[in-house]
C-alpha cells in the first residue's frame, strides 16, 4: 500500500477517535465522523483534489473547533501545514456566534487557496445537508439564514475549484440565496 494510503488512513483514525461522541444535529444523530470524512471524499471524488495536505485538512478540519484537539498536537502528528490548514478554517468559539459569523465571511478571501478548498467543500457539505434533513430545533427560516450566510463566505472563495462553486452556486439558485 503506498505511503499516501497510510497517511490518509491515520488521519482519519485521528479524526474519528476525537469525534468518537460527538452525533450531528439531525434527528437520527448520525456520528459527526461522516461529516469530516464526506468533506474529505467531496474534494477527491467531486473537486478532483488529490493534494493529500489538503484531503487531511479535510479530515481534521473541525478536531480543533469542535474537540480538545489542540493546533500543536496537530502540528505534532501531520506536520506544519496540515496543521495550518485547519487552523485558517477553526472559528473562534469563544467569540459571539454573530461575530463567527461575519468573521468567516471577512476573512474567506484571505485564506490560503488549500484553506478555501476546504472552506468549499465544508460549506457544500452542510447545504447538501440542511436539504437532506433539518437539524433538531432548526426553524426554516434559519435553515434559509444558513444558505444566505454560506454564499456570502463562498462568494470570498471564487477562482479555486470550478466543480464546487459550480455546484454551490446550483444551490444557492435554488433557494433564492444568489449573489
Ligand atoms: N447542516 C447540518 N449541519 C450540522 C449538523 N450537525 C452539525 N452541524 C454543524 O453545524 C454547523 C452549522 O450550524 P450553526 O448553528 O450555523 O453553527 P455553530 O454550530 O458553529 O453554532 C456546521 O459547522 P461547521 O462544519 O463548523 O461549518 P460552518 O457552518 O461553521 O462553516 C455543521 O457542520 C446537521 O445535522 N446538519
Ligand atoms: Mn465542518
Amino acid at each position: 500500500m503506498d505511503s499516501e494510503a497510510v497517511l490518509l488512513l491515520e488521519t482519519v483514525n485521528f479524526a474519528a477517535e476525537k469525534h468518537r461522541n460527538q452525533r450531528r444535529k439531525d434527528a437520527d444523530g448520525t456520528p459527526y465522523i461522516n461529516h469530516p470524512i464526506g468533506v474529505a471524499r467531496i474534494l477527491s471524488h467531486e473537486g478532483g483534489v488529490t493534494d493529500i495536505e489538503v484531503l487531511q485538512a479535510a479530515l481534521l478540519h473541525d478536531t480543533v473547533e469542535d474537540t480538545d484537539t489542540t493546533p500543536a498536537e496537530l502540528e505534532a502528528k501531520f506536520g506544519p501545514t496540515v496543521a495550518r490548514i485547519v487552523e485558517e478554517v477553526t472559528d473562534e468559539k469563544s467569540l459571539p456566534k454573530q461575530e463567527r459569523k461575519r468573521l468567516q465571511v471577512e476573512h474567506a478571501p484571505h485564506c490560503s487557496r488549500q484553506a478555501k478548498l476546504v472552506k468549499l467543500a465544508d460549506k457544500l457539505y452542510n447545504l447538501r445537508d440542511l436539504n437532506r434533513c433539518t437539524p433538531v430545533g432548526w426553524t426554516a427560516e434559519r435553515v434559509q439564514e444558513y444558505f444566505v450566510w454560506a454564499s456570502e463566505v463562498v462568494k470570498g472563495l471564487k477562482g479555486t475549484n470550478p466543480v464546487l462553486e459550480e455546484k454551490l452556486e446550483e444551490l444557492f439558485r435554488q433557494r433564492g440565496a444568489q449573489f
